[in-house]
């Protein structure tokens, strides 16, 4: 079976009026089908643009990147991507959301709206289907925008600190039921975090990114028993802590490491 995502040799240069820079170079990366796969590393070593690349939003400079063994070109339906913000529309009802990528698409079946139904109730929204973003909570948007986003059956999810503007006990909750669902999907991901603790309970496999310009620094596979808990029961297993301390001193050593310096010591 082919890769799900295969990047190699990538840069990628950002042209402004100010000039050019190099924001990423020499990026290998590979995620099977099913994996689940974190990037961390310091503010601005190219996270984002990695993502971005992956999903066809920015050309890179140089480089190829695959899904599914077929070169990228632009957007595709086979990958979803998530935000630190919902980007729920506030004039439409929670369903009305969570359909709007499916009647963009004309693919309102009844099938599909059956998916749908079924997503909401596992992501504890069902009932809240009338009601409008402003009525919820930051978690329960951030529930109904990955609803929106799995709706369209994407075999990719590119998360992009989904979890962090959520406050602790959210955003722990959202970690077990987010990864929950995505494992009984069979989904592969690929996560985008400042949080360390979190880039070790929620993956298979730990990327450390330097700057200057972005690249991959290490990788570290997350052992047996932590990969197959849940969020917050892998907190609890041995070798969690081994682990973060190794990710810490990991970024400490990259130039200016700014990382979630409340999440030392979870
Ligand atoms: N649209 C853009 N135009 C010009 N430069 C950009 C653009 N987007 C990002 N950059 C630069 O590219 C580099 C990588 O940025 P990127 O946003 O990918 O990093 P990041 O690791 O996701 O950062 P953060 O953790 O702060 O979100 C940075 O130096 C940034 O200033």
């Amino acid at each position: 079976m082919a890769r799900m995502v295969d990047v190699e040799d990538m840069s990628h240069v950002y042209v402004t009026d100010k000039g050019a820079s190099l924001a990423v170079a020499g990026i290998h990366l590979s995620v099977e089908p099913g994996e689940f796969v974190s990037l961390v590393g310091p503010s601005g070593c190219g996270k984002t643009t990695i993502l971005s690349v992956i999903a066809g939003l920015i050309q890179p400079t140089s480089g190829t990147v695959r899904i599914r063994g077929k070169p990228v070109n632009g957007p595709s339906a086979h990958v979803g991507y998530m935000l630190q913000q919902d980007y729920l529309f506030p004039w439409l009802t929670i369903w009305e959301n969570a359909m709007t990528g499916l009647e963009i698409k004309k693919q309102v079946t009844s099938g599909s709206q059956a998916y749908v139904r079924q997503l909401l109730d596992q992501m504890g929204l069902a009932g809240a289907v009338n009601q409008y973003p402003s009525q919820l909570s930051g978690g329960m948007r951030q529930r109904a925008a990955l609803v929106r986003t799995l709706a369209a059956k994407p075999d990719l999810l590119l998360l992009d600190e989904p979890f962090s503007a959520l406050d602790y006990q959210t955003k722990l909750t959202l970690e077990d039921l987010v990864l929950e669902t995505l494992r009984s999907e069979g989904k592969t991901a690929i996560l985008v975090t400042h949080d360390l603790s979190e880039a070790i309970a929620m993956s298979d496999r730990v990327i450390v990114l330097g700057r200057n310009p972005g690249h991959i620094r290490r990788e570290l596979h997350v052992p047996e028993p932590i990969r197959r808990a849940l969020p917050l029961q892998a907190r609890e297993e041995p070798g969690f802590h081994r682990l973060f301390r190794e990710l810490w001193r990991e970024l400490q050593e990259t130039e200016g490491g700014e990382v979630d310096a409340e999440a030392e010591g979870r």
